[in-house]
């Protein structure tokens, strides 16, 4: 862990304030258990400059409630079982080795959302640099033990959580090695219930916690929104195309909007500056030309004025 308690360490990067925002392209179950996709979603997430993909992880037999099983439904691979599709949509250790050599090859970090302790022994094969508690499993007791035993940084969801629910996963977890999200549960999430400024009730309550945003609206902005509210880790879903087979894509976003996304994400990160009043060199010019009363234009004094408190 880092001195500053309010970094996390991911792997070789460090994250949290006065870090990059850390950008994490949400593949989830997008790739509809196709390597193939999971593969090209993977190069959109490099190319677009994301830092990692994320991916979820479950135990079939353990995530599904036994009386769903047998239920049928229609997919793309025809009629099933409600169990039979939770096995078509998920990888097994084969694929992942694939995916970490994949992610390796491309430079960028993966990890997921283990929805059972199952999950996260197969995921600490790996030595993924963090794990992620999704919004649905907060009050799973038993999954946050086991991720704080991993030692590892954990992402923390906020999603469809009540405050004291939050702060019991807090005890459990212990707050040295976690990363908050706020999150609005809904797919998508109408802009009047995202709610960004809880991002600073959240810093308030949990000042020691760096505070991120897992966002599941459409549109970028909002997303923007909540960096420069201070999110030091950004999550949305990324997709080929919203139009696909499954039941997060309508609410992620598509290769050109995630290249945006990024791009934004660090122009608006690079403007936030220090919060610390100075005047720029590249001010002096045009304060010369355009202040008709001069005022305090030596530069020493103008730079011993910068970091003074500024009264007015
Ligand atoms: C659903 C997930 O997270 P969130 O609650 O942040 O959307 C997840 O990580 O699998």
């Amino acid at each position: 862990m880092s001195t500053n308690s309010r970094l996390r360490t991911f792997g070789s990067r460090e994250v949290g304030p006065g870090r990059p925002v850390y950008i994490c392209g949400e593949i989830g179950i997008n790739h509809n258990g196709e390597l193939e996709n999971a593969f090209k979603l993977i190069d959109v997430a490099a190319e677009a400059g994301c830092d990692a993909v994320k991916f979820q992880k479950r135990t079939p037999e353990i995530c599904t409630p036994r009386d769903q099983w047998d239920i049928e439904r229609d997919t793309p691979w025809g009629r099933m079982t409600y169990i039979d599709y939770r096995h078509r949509v998920e990888f097994g250790e084969d694929e992942y080795r694939q995916i970490d050599a994949y992610c390796k090859e491309k430079g960028i970090d993966w990890f997921a959302s283990p929805w059972d302790t199952e999950a996260v022994a197969f995921l600490e094969k790996f030595g993924v640099p963090a794990h992620k508690v999704a919004s649905a499993s907060l009050t799973d007791d038993e999954l946050l033990r086991a991720l704080r035993a991993t030692g590892r940084s954990v992402i923390l969801s906020t999603g469809m959580s009540t405050p004291k629910q939050i702060r019991h996963a807090v005890e459990v977890l212990g707050s040295d090695n976690i990363l908050m999200c706020h999150a609005t549960s809904t797919y998508p999430a109408k802009a009047e219930e995202l709610n960004l400024r809880v991002i600073n009730t959240l810093e308030k309550e949990f000042p020691n916690v760096p505070i991120g945003y897992s966002g599941h609206e459409t549109g970028l902005q909002t997303t923007l929104a909540a960096v420069a509210l201070g999110a030091t880790f950004v999550e949305r879903h990324i997709t080929l195309d919203r139009a696909m087979w499954g039941s997060d894509q309508a609410a992620s976003v598509e290769p050109g909007g995630l290249t945006r996304l990024v791009r934004d994400i660090r122009t608006i990160e690079s403007s936030l500056g220090d919060g610390v009043k100075k005047v720029y060199d590249s001010e002096l010019g045009p304060m010369k030309k355009l202040r008709r009363v001069a005022g305090v234009v030596a530069e020493a004094e103008i730079a011993a004025a910068a970091g003074e408190p500024v009264t007015v």
